[in-house]
């Protein structure tokens, strides 16, 4: 693990009476991509704005590099980058317009800009773009300059919300490789509800819920709460009593949907899958189908915040 580049320590808000985040603390390395997640209005907006010094905090301090964001937000706010939800794209300006003007209000010095603008085009492979007006690319192609405009100063440390938001497929698949080629130079922090976003991007994950950091580690301990724990079983001769299914090592909890569905829940994965095929082979269950189904995103926020 390298050097902090962000420091957040007892961050809280409230906006009127309400907290909106509530002693909130984490650490980021200055490299690689660090994931805040939160269904909606769990706080994450209120972080990133506080971060970004968009928003002054009720209690608590944020360091950017070792910067007292409250204290010297000049200082501190040139060490960031930052890509709003929504792009602050000039649509009728070119590519090239756009970045001499994003340099230029970002302090880059008057000789230093040519420079700063090949190489932010260059990492995010819009140079062949540069004489095209930014309302003519497609939103993919948008993004890259949203994204261009965010290092144009060669920030530490970058905040990307929803990156991915709105893009088809394929440019979902574009932007987060350019995330990750980012990310090797510096550090990046994305917001999103999407869990599959997280699960391929981030290599460390927060989540906040209700204001409150419920979750903070390594993509694979995140994993660890995402493992399926329950079987979807059909089975057109299914026993009447329960106490079958318990009978297989693993099985804690049979859920019957209809006469034929059932939700088996399970603790372990040591080939639960095997066993309950070779119990309903021999007793003639009848098994048409078995699926593992994987936790939802919601079941994940509500564990981790301790409400199941
Ligand atoms: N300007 C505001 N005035 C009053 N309350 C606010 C304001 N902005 C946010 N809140 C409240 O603070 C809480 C956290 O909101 P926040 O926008 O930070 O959540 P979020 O995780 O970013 O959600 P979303 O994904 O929907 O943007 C919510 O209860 C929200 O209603």
């Amino acid at each position: 693990m390298g050097n902090k580049i962000v420091e957040v320590k007892h961050l809280s808000h409230r906006y009127s009476v309400d907290w909106a985040i509530k002693d909130i603390n984490f650490e980021i390395d200055s490299k690689g991509v660090f994931g805040l997640l939160g269904s909606n209005g769990a706080g994450k907006s209120t972080t990133m704005n506080i971060i970004c010094n968009v928003l002054t905090q009720t209690e608590g301090e944020v360091f950017i590099n070792g910067v007292d964001l409250r204290h010297d937000p000049i200082k501190a706010k040139k060490f960031i980058g930052f890509l709003p939800q929504k792009a602050p794209l000039h649509m009728d300006m070119t590519v090239d317009e756009y970045l001499y003007h994003c340099a230029d209000i970002r302090l880059v010095p008057k000789s230093e800009i040519p420079v700063a603008v090949e190489r932010a085009k260059a990492k995010c492979g819009i140079s062949h773009f540069s004489k095209r007006v930014i309302s003519n690319l497609s939103g993919g192609y948008q993004q890259r300059v949203g994204i261009a405009q965010s290092i144009i100063h060669n920030p530490l440390f970058v905040i990307l919300d929803e990156p991915t938001n709105g893009l088809d497929p394929n440019q979902i698949l574009e932007i987060r490789h350019l995330i990750h080629e980012i990310a090797e130079e510096r550090a990046v922090l994305i917001s999103t509800h999407i869990l599959p976003e997280v699960q391929a991007v981030c290599d460390c994950i927060m989540m906040i819920e209700h204001g409150k950091m419920v979750f903070k580690g390594s993509i694979e301990e995140f994993n660890n709460y995402m493992e399926p724990s329950v079987l979807l079983v059909i089975m057109h001769n299914a026993p009447m009593d329960d106490a079958k299914f318990m009978s297989i090592e693993g099985i804690e909890r049979v859920e019957r949907l209809t006469k034929t569905r059932f939700r088996l829940h399970f603790k372990g994965d040591n080939g639960i899958v095997k066993r309950v095929v070779d119990q309903a082979v021999n007793n003639s269950w009848h098994l048409r189908e078995i699926s593992l189904e994987k936790e939802s995103l919601d079941k994940v926020f509500a564990k981790l915040s301790g409400k199941l």
